[in-house]
């Protein structure tokens, strides 16, 4: 496939976004889509090639996937309102969020058949893509190392039987080429999973041909740079775009109760049934949770899991929301400083 003559649909531009400039936007400017992230510049895809852009300190909110406008002079103008966004905590001790992609259309949860299968994990990759509002497909490697991929993937589609589930090889070519009924040109994919699952070998798979260009792409570009440590958006043979991310060595949620409530909406079903408005669901009489458990009907790792993932996105919102409010206040405090400073240079 030539990328150079890529045009605006295949890259994935639709409607949502043309609709957002203004005419003179759309005269003045040159519309581009991040390819790549680093420090200090980004790496757009446009009509028919690639530029790269120099970025200023005032658009640090941009991130892989984004649809941007660009001036003559490769300065960037801004970034489009997103589709979609994947967002988490950033790794560590440090309170802030990490974008991760943007304007997604499928992710492709990604776990290996062997002792690495938890349940409890896709669920938390399950809460972040619902966050997201995209569609999730648990695509399950490493089948041909596995005795019984089926009990495993019935596993997962117990967690959830709106989410499809696929067990493969990602080493084999006719294995991989059906998940492309689960996308349409135009459209983009992540791969989402822990390191080690098979997400490049997945990638690599499903973009066959081109590999090799891949790789030419990235080595020239990388000038010196670790080539795992950024992101990049690659073009399918069946024409969707392909974002492999590097393995996340932790996932931590940001502000997330929306896709855990929708991760785990048998939980909230029972939840709403439950005598007290405010039960804790450990011992009060009229508990729905603590009746499905005796019976059988929830099991203690999905509910644990549950109230894991909740109290972990409340904290870290909370958090998050607090920093938030502190830099406004240090910001004002910053400027009322300049300002007084500013005044009394000029004597007032
Ligand atoms: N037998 C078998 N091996 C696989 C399969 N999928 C991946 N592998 C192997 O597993 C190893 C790790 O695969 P990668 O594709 O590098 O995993 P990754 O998820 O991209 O890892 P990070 O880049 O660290 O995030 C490689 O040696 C692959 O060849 C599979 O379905 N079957
Ligand atoms: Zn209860």
């Amino acid at each position: 496939m030539n990328k150079s003559r890529l045009t605006l649909a295949q890259l994935g531009w639709r409607p949502f976004f043309q609709q957002q400039l203004s005419l003179e936007e759309y005269e003045d400017y040159d519309i581009g889509r991040v390819v790549e992230h680093h420090r200090s510049q980004v790496k757009l895809a446009i009509e028919g090639g690639a530029v790269t852009i120099e970025l200023t300190h005032q658009i640090e909110d941009i991130c892989v996937g984004d649809w941007v406008l660009f001036d003559q002079e490769l300065r960037l103008h801004r970034v489009l309102e997103r589709q979609s966004l994947f967002a988490r905590k950033a790794p560590g001790t440090k309170v802030d969020t990490q974008r991760i992609a943007a304007n997604i259309d499928v992710a492709i949860l990604v776990s290996s058949l062997n002792q690495d299968f938890n349940l409890s994990r896709i669920e938390r990759y399950l809460v972040l893509v619902r966050e997201a509002g995209v569609e999730p497909l648990v695509v399950l490697t490493k089948a041909d190392l596995c005795d019984d991929p089926q009990a495993l993937a019935e596993q997962v589609q117990q967690l959830d039987n709106r989410v499809s589930v696929v067990t493969l090889n990602a080493l084999s070519n006719e294995q991989v080429q059906p998940l492309s009924e689960y996308y349409r040109a135009g459209d983009t994919l992540v791969l989402l999973g822990s390191s080690g699952v098979g997400k490049s070998t997945l990638a690599n798979t499903l973009i066959g041909e081109t590999v090799l260009e891949t790789a030419g792409i990235r080595e020239d570009d990388s000038k010196g740079r670790h080539t795992t440590t950024y992101r990049s958006l690659q073009l399918l043979p069946s024409g969707g775009l392909i974002l492999d991310t590097p393995g996340m060595r932790e996932l931590q949620l940001g502000a997330a109760e929306q896709g855990v409530k929708e991760t785990f909406k048998e939980i909230i079903e029972l939840a709403e049934r439950c005598r007290f408005g405010d039960c804790s669901h450990t011992n009060e009489p009229g508990c729905e949770i603590q009746k499905a458990l005796k019976l059988g009907e929830l099991n203690q790792r999905r509910f644990q899991s549950f109230e894991k993932l909740m109290r972990e996105q409340a904290f870290n919102s909370a958090t998050l929301a607090q920093k938030r409010a502190k830099d406004k206040a240090f910001g004002k405090m910053i400027n009322s400083i300049q300002n007084d400073s500013r005044s009394r240079k000029r004597g007032k």
